[in-house]
């Protein structure tokens, strides 16, 4: 394993999940140096051929050969897995990562919601489990080819058992240098639990209402019933994080309201998903957060009543 001050090494990345997030991120690392294998599904044959396609608010490029697989049994044992399938498809997790990362190495789950580090510290032992919030906005708009709209900021975070505070450690330096060679911003949190739920703060009230209300972001941003609805549902995320011992200022909901104002009108990825008919993200984004709060005591309404109207939705229209 190379150390933390090698700027591009041999090191060793698998992207689990090549759509809007694993394929820009893994297009990143390649473009900078690093070995980058990617596990594909239905773009394995049009990747493998022509490669991936970039365009990106910090400038487009194309990468006309990466590694492609869309067999996890072919690929090598990589140093750092990183996780970037829709949670939808964390069941398959168990037969994905033990035998891609290396003794020792690292998981990076790259996906949004709560909990999934600790259902990943029970598949794969003796590696390191690390969480990275991405405000990012991409989409995957065809066969290879990802469209990079805005952001792109990474804070990672350590996974410790029950998910208390934990220091940094070499590894996750190393990591998140390949990323800022890579041209990624990276923050650094002692605070794993604290950082998912600062996440949510956005992704809940955002990713609900614009599937519930068929709404953009700055709709729900213009409107005055909306806005207010969001900032009802901020604080109730903020509620949330309180039963784990976790505060969010009222500061950092005025940061999170000021930010999506200032956003280009965006899709969110969960209202992308629902217009075409994929499954939703609602356990990892509104289930496990309601439920960690719930056994803590603590009763959050409106997040409970955006919950069933998910739920009601994605099984009434078969994609549950
Ligand atoms: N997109 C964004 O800007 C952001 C996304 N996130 C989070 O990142 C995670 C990933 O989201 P996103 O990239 O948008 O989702 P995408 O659907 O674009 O990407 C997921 C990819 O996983 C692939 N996949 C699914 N099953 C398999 C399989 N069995 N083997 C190999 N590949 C498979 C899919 O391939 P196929 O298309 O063939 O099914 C798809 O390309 C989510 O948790 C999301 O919430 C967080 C912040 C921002
Ligand atoms: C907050 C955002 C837009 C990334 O910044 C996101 O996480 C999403 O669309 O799911």
């Amino acid at each position: 394993m190379c150390d933390s001050l090698t700027p591009v090494c041999d090191r060793k990345y698998a992207i689990l999940g090549t759509g809007a997030l694993g394929g820009f991120y893994g297009a990143k690392l390649q473009q900078a140096g690093y070995d980058v294998h990617f596990l594909l599904k239905s773009d394995y044959e049009h990747v493998s051929k022509s490669g991936l396609l970039i365009e990106s608010k910090d400038g487009d490029f194309t990468l006309p050969q990466v590694k492609a697989y869309n067999d996890v049994e072919q690929m090598p044992q990589c140093d750092v897995v990183i996780v970037a399938l829709k949670t939808t498809q964390n069941h398959l997790l168990p037969k994905l990562l033990p035998p891609l990362v290396k003794d020792g190495g690292v998981v990076l789950v790259l996906q949004n919601g709560l909990g999934v580090e600790e259902d990943i510290s029970q598949i794969v032992k003796n590696v390191q489990v690390i969480g990275g919030l991405c405000f990012l906005c991409s989409n995957k708009v065809g066969a290879g080819h990802i469209r990079h709209l805005d952001y792109g900021k990474i804070t990672l975070g350590e996974y410790t058992p029950k998910y208390d505070p934990a220091p940094l450690t070499e590894r996750i330096q190393y990591v998140a240098n390949d990323f800022e060679t890579a041209g990624i911003t990276i923050e650094l949190a002692t605070d794993l639990l604290l950082a998912r739920w600062q996440k949510l703060v956005w992704n809940i009230p955002y990713n609900g209402l614009s599937v519930i209300l068929n709404a953009r972001t700055d709709e729900l941003m213009t409107d005055a019933h909306t806005r207010i609805l969001v900032e009802q549902l901020m604080n109730e995320v903020a509620a949330g994080a309180k039963t784990s011992g976790r505060v969010i200022p009222d500061s950092f909901i005025q940061t999170m309201l000021n930010y999506t104002v200032k956003m280009k009108p965006y899709r969110t990825s969960m209202k992308i998903d629902y217009d075409e008919g994929r499954p939703l993200e609602v356990e990892a984004i509104f289930g496990n957060p309601l439920r960690k709060a719930q056994a803590a005591g603590a009763n959050l309404p409106q997040i409970s009543c955006m919950y069933h109207q998910l739920k009601f939705l994605t099984q009434r229209n078969g994609i549950a």
